[in-house]
């Protein structure tokens, strides 16, 4: 590699002596010929980017993509348990990792083991369900087209759903998220909770406020979309993404509607700062748009004050929830995005969080299920209790 170049996976790597962590770059070759039309007419390509800034960043820029890196790394670290080949020091590591893991625990009880705490601490109070779709009621798998639900996860949210009022809130659009759940009876949040759509009349009683929509089915619908003005703007960069990963070995790219999520799942870790240094770059022409991480993924997404928080005290007040102190919401979720939401809770000091999470995690939730099996025994405890209940009403 006497000229500092070598070609690699269709990409070019250039050597940056000016990056402290890595020390070539990936500069698709696609990047020389890629242009997009954007909504006002003009074309913008990263031709018409300064090709310095691709393969040297500015110092701000890495600061952003390694820190995103970081947490991304860090929302997916190693395995707890040793394996019985581990060496001696690998056995330590692990065993002190159960320790810290085992006060962590202490810390966020399992919710499953606390189940009849949290019907007390609920007690006089009508539960409210809010669920994440990722890693809480599906599995993570590589292939973010093949995230399916169990038909006993179907079942059980249908029953939970039939019992309390019951919404899902996720960074999936909405479309897809009904795709797998396939329910009619909960209301949905796609995009973080920018696309919240839900029967007009809640199957409760309730009457739900919001713009008035039809369903395929003719039925009366409110919509609530705070961000339908960045539609265009998400089309031309998600145009311009395609272009800057179709290159990059694993790397997989998905429309959320009013996100896009940029899949680093299979992409090989040495080639992340490159990717993640691209998206940056395709995102400094948007300043109306941010960047934030998930589980091996970053996400686009509008600058707008909205999250998952903010979707599901939306949510509450649709539902005719909202101002009431006799309504327990439980939020459930294994994301970083699931935190605004956890946040939201603790500041209305009535309901809880739980974290589905096997490792320790920074979180603003109470209570933590270790994967979505558990999830599914949570909620199916919660069915067979509110069916106990109603029966010993009647
Ligand atoms: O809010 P959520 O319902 O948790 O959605 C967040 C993102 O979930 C999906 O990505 C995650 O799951 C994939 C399938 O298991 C996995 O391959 C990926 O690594 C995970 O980050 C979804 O594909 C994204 O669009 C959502 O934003």
């Amino acid at each position: 590699m006497a000229s500092g170049r070598m070609r690699k996976h269709g990409f070019t790597l250039k050597e940056s002596s000016s990056l402290p962590t890595s020390k070539f770059h990936l500069v698709p070759h696609t990047c020389k010929v890629l242009s997009s039309r954007l909504s006002d007419g003009s074309v913008i390509s990263p031709t018409t980017m300064p090709m310095k800034r691709i393969v040297a960043p500015s110092k701000a820029e890495r600061a952003s993509v390694h820190g995103w890196l970081e947490a991304m790394k860090n929302l997916s670290p190693p395995r707890m348990r040793c394996m019985q080949n581990d060496s001696f020091e690998d056995k330590t590591d692990c065993d002190l990792m159960d320790v810290k893991y085992r006060a962590w625990m202490s810390e966020h009880p399992s919710a499953l083991d606390n189940f009849n705490a949290i019907i007390e601490v609920s007690a006089g109070k009508r539960i409210a369900i809010f669920l994440d779709y990722d890693g809480t009621l599906s599995p993570i798998v590589e292939d973010p087209e093949c995230a399916f639900m169990s038909d006993d996860m179907r079942t059980a949210v249908k029953d939970v759903a039939n019992l309390f009022p019951t919404a899902i809130i996720t960074g999936r659009s909405r479309e897809k998220v009904y795709d797998f759940v396939q329910l009619s009876e909960l209301y949905y949040a796609g995009s973080h909770g920018m696309d919240i759509m839900g029967p007009a009349q809640g199957c409760h009683g309730f009457k739900a406020q919001g713009t008035k929509a039809l369903d395929e089915k003719g039925n009366e619908m409110v919509l609530f979309q705070p961000a339908s003005k960045f539609t265009q703007v998400i089309n031309d960069v998600f145009k311009l993404l395609e272009e800057v990963t179709k290159n990059v070995p694993g790397a997989k790219i998905e429309h959320n509607k009013f996100c896009i999520s940029i899949h680093f799942r299979c992409v090989k870790e040495e080639n992340w700062l490159a990717l993640a240094e691209q998206v940056q770059h395709v995102l400094d022409a948007y300043p109306n748009l941010r960047l934030t991480q998930g589980r091996k993924i970053l996400e686009i997404r509008p600058s707008i004050s909205w999250n998952k928080g903010k979707a599901l005290d939306y949510l509450l007040k649709a539902l005719g929830l909202g101002s009431r102190n006799d309504i327990f919401p439980i939020y459930i979720g294994d994301d970083r995005t699931d935190e605004d939401a956890f946040k939201l809770l603790t500041r209305r000091k009535t309901g809880l969080g739980i974290l589905v999470s096997k490792t320790i995690k920074d979180t603003n939730a109470l209570y933590s299920l270790r994967e979505p099996s558990e999830v599914l025994e949570f909620l199916m405890h919660l069915v067979k209790w509110r069916r106990r209940r109603l029966n010993r009403l009647m």
